[in-house]
């Protein structure tokens, strides 16, 4: 855990009602003590409540959670302490990230499990109410592999990116290639001309990597 240590300060009323005086969401700063070298963004991964048929859908959660909370970032996700999503919350728990988890009353005891790591958590009346409340939190986006909800909470945010009313980052890990086939139906959609020629979204092989892309979103601004 790497988060003794550092000097710290909070956000004051004044600067979480400017989202601009940051650059970023401001509201990520609540509560959080930061670094003079990093300072912390509220990262939401999108991913899903299954583990998929290999361990390194999972092992790529727990890579992200780990560098979310190595680096000082929050992690704002689905609240599951199963599949790919319990993952990503175990990594960023053991490295020392806070976390906020935001599910629907209905899906609590189906995907919360008995062993979710410590988390502030949000309840929502439904799965709309519940990803509006997740991109309200973010400076970013980050996809990793899972089922129709991971689809959904991506098409909305690079739909919106598409129709420029999103310009926070949007970054899909690729791992074992599972964006792939969203990849080609993208490239075949914009051979037909249902879609415009700009990519909406980056591509990485490397949790990591999808780490630094935001990050360096950040520091363009
Ligand atoms: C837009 C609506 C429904 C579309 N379906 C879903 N929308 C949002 N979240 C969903 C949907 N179906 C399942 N989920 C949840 O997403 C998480 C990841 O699921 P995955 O299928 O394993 O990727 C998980 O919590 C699902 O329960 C109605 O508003």
């Amino acid at each position: 855990m790497r988060h003794s240590g550092r000097c710290g300060f909070l956000a004051t009323d004044h600067q979480l009602r400017d989202r601009d005086h940051w650059g970023f969401n401001a509201a990520s700063l609540v509560g959080v003590e930061l670094s003079t070298e990093a300072v912390s963004l509220a990262i939401c991964v999108f991913c899903g409540a299954s583990q998929g048929d290999s361990p390194v859908y999972t092992e790529a959660g727990y890579q992200l959670g780990k560098q979310l909370g190595s680096r000082f970032h929050r992690l704002i996700y689905g609240a599951g302490g199963v599949g790919v999503m319990g993952a990503v919350a175990r990594g960023a728990a053991e490295y020392g990230a806070k976390i906020v988890g935001v599910i629907p009353s209905f899906l609590r005891e189906r995907e919360m499990g008995d062993d979710i790591p410590p988390q502030e958590i949000i309840i929502t009346t439904n799965l709309a109410h519940r990803k509006t409340t997740m991109m309200n939190l973010a400076d970013g986006f980050i996809g990793l592999p899972g089922g129709y909800g991971t689809m959904d909470e991506m098409f909305e945010v690079i739909s919106m990116s598409a129709l420029g009313v999103e310009r926070r980052p949007v970054v899909l890990v690729n791992t074992n290639g599972f964006w792939d086939l969203f990849l080609e139906l993208v490239d075949e959609l914009g051979k037909r001309r249902f879609l415009p020629e700009d990519k909406y979204f980056i591509v990485v092989d490397d949790p990591a990597e999808a780490i630094d892309r935001i990050e360096f979103a950040r520091d363009a601004r």
